[in-house]
């Protein structure tokens, strides 16, 4: 069976990604598989630039091709926050549901049309030997008042879909996985699935 190696220690991402690739009858591997390898820093100032750092550092390690994701929600009521620092928003050890509620804290009183905002995805793709490069793709809702819905991950719960009138963690995950922002940075990189394949394999 075809394989990918995806940079990532966060198992909903693992989990989308598994459902996606699946479907093409490709199986994950995760860093979840590999404890041993080191913590990737987080260092660039973009999502690509943190995606890249992500695919490189472990495709390095392994000699292998690695695909590294670099996520977050950009609120426009914020400034852009949280942004490429959504995973720690609210402080070390990251928590989703400190997050939600700091996100949800500091849009109190904006009223809904001021409430947008998207969720971002960077994808880099690094193979031994050759340049790494990179797609991305967003999502478009608004930030909830409260929490709704208990599937996905992260900032889910407060995201709300307005083309699906439900939150994101409404979704089922075929739902989310046709529409979200890691799915529409994927699709950037259908055209060239086969013959990353094939390089991984040779890599
Ligand atoms: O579909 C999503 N639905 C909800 N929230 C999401 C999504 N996608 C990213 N997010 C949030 C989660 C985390 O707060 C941040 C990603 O941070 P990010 O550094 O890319 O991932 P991470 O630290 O959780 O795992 P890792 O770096 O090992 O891939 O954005
Ligand atoms: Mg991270």
């Amino acid at each position: 069976m075809k394989e990918v190696i995806i940079a990532t220690k966060n198992p909903g991402k693992a989990k989308e990604f598994e459902k996606i690739f699946a479907s093409r009858g490709v199986a994950v591997r995760t860093l979840l598989d590999f404890p041993e390898l080191p913590e990737v820093e987080e260092t660039g100032t973009t999502f690509e630039e943190n995606a890249v750092l992500k695919a490189e550092t472990i495709s390095k390690a392994l000699n292998k091709m690695v695909i590294g994701d670099d996520s977050g929600l950009i609120v426009d009521a914020l400034g852009g926050k949280p942004g490429i620092y959504s995973a720690r928003y609210a402080g070390e050890p990251k928590n989703d549901q400190k997050n939600i509620e700091k996100v949800l804290s500091e849009l109190k009183g904006v009223e809904e049309e001021s409430r947008t905002a998207r969720f971002y995805c960077a994808l880099a793709v690094a193979i031994p030997g050759q340049e790494t490069y990179t797609v991305s793709g967003t999502c478009e809702g608004r930030i909830l008042e409260e929490p709704r819905g208990s599937n996905g991950f992260g900032y889910d719960p407060i995201f709300y879909v307005p083309e699906k009138g439900v939150s994101m963690a409404e979704l089922s995950s075929n739902e989310k996985n046709q529409i979200s922002h890691r799915a529409n940075a994927l699709k950037k990189l259908d055209s060239e699935l086969d013959s990353i394949l094939e390089r991984a394999e040779r890599s």
